[in-house]
């Protein structure tokens, strides 16, 4: 009888599909810096989003060819673009991990050549859907961050008929230690990679882990926890260094409502939800600022089973799980409240309160 876990497979590919894709994102951060990479006017942020999404999605085409993919990047830019094509195709082309077994054997042939890599990032553009597997990709998560050398992520996801069973964020800044204090490393722009580096990964019903990043094979994974909150008190917030992105005065009246004195941490990407599900902070609002604005599946889905299978809850402001099952975004969700599983319902009574919905 096989003793293979569910999904054991899925979670072994995309979590080396997301360390070897950092190597990219990182090497791109280090020589923007050295003044290197941004000498062609390209954004070190388009170049990394661009060669991090197609590392990653041609391992999925090798391993799981009848998925369907819903990717932040599409091709269109490239196309015109000769210079920055062959820019990508450079660095995509020499990126790979130190196992030369998991390169080869388990990532698969990789991108051919430049045609190819426009075909492997659009294999990106699924409309998603409640129906079949479906896997959500965000290459860099939290832009602004990885610019300032602060918090970013990439992030993959499997949905099945519209449920995340299998998520993992590769945090490239976030310590190694899972008990490191939380810090908001804005503005951090640390050339230094030691102790930095985290995959955070989780299965369905299998609960979460955090293992170091590494750039060859995969480390040994470690069970995370979100940290009981004994007294509301001396809980923290996560929340999102974009005031745009959240919102802040209202996240204020919330933390002054419950008690919170302790300033938010606030730092960018989904690196938030890897952070509270290993009890690095406690809680991570994210509030509307438009009524028009939806948030993206991708931005979400990783984090959202990594918290709850860390023994969280994960909601929007009213309440409801987050639905993965509409398309691209999260059309039938408002904001997002994650929390211990235990406290959540305090939070979500608060929010409701000040942001007027009960
Ligand atoms: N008005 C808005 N409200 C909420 N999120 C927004 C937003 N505009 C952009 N975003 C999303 O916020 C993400 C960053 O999250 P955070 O603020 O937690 O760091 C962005 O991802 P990218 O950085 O991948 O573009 C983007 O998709
Ligand atoms: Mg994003």
């Amino acid at each position: 009888m096989s003793t293979t876990a569910p999904y054991a497979r899925e979670l072994e590919i995309a979590q080396l599909a997301v360390q070897r894709a950092a190597i990219l994102t990182k090497r791109v951060f280090h020589e923007k810096a050295k003044g290197t990479v941004s000498k062609d006017d390209a954004s070190p942020v388009t170049i990394g989003d661009f060669g991090a999404q197609a590392l990653i999605i041609s391992a999925l085409r090798a391993n799981f060819p009848h998925d369907a993919i819903v990717a932040e990047e599409e091709a269109a830019q490239l196309r015109s673009d000769e210079k920055l094509r062959s820019l990508i195709w450079g660095l995509v082309k020499e990126t790979k991990l130190g196992d030369a077994h998991a390169e080869e054997e388990l990532l698969g042939g990789g991108v051919k050549d430049e045609a190819d890599l426009l075909e492997v990032l659009d294999l990106g553009r699924s409309e998603g859907g409640r129906v079949g597997r479906v896997w959500t990709l965000d290459p860099i998560d939290g832009t602004k961050g990885f610019l300032r050398g602060g918090q970013y992520a990439l992030a993959l996801a499997l949905l099945e008929d519209g449920d995340v069973k299998v998520g993992v964020l590769g945090c490239p800044n976030l310590p190694v230690d899972d008990e490191a204090p939380l810090a908001a490393d804005i503005g951090a722009n640390q050339t230094d990679d030691e102790g930095r580096g985290v995959i955070f990964s989780s299965v369905i019903g299998q609960g979460a882990t955090s293992r170091p990043l590494g750039t060859a094979g995969l480390a040994e994974s470690k069970p995370i926890q979100m940290k009981e909150v004994k007294e509301m008190a001396s809980a923290s917030f996560c929340e999102s260094v974009e005031s745009g992105h959240s919102n802040q005065s209202e996240a204020a009246q919330i933390a002054q409502k419950l008690g919170i004195t302790k300033p938010s941490v606030r730092m960018d990407s989904q690196a938030k939800y890897g952070s509270i599900a290993r009890g690095a902070g406690d809680i991570y609002l994210r509030l509307p600022t438009s009524k028009t604005y939806q948030e993206k599946i991708w931005d979400h889905a990783a984090g959202d089973l990594i918290v709850r299978e860390a023994g969280g809850q994960v909601t929007d402001t009213k309440g409801r799980r987050l639905d993965f099952g509409v398309g691209r975004t999260l059309a039938e969700n408002s904001g997002v409240i994650a929390a211990p599983a235990a406290v959540h319902g305090q939070v979500l009574e608060v929010v409701q309160e000040v942001l007027g919905l009960k």
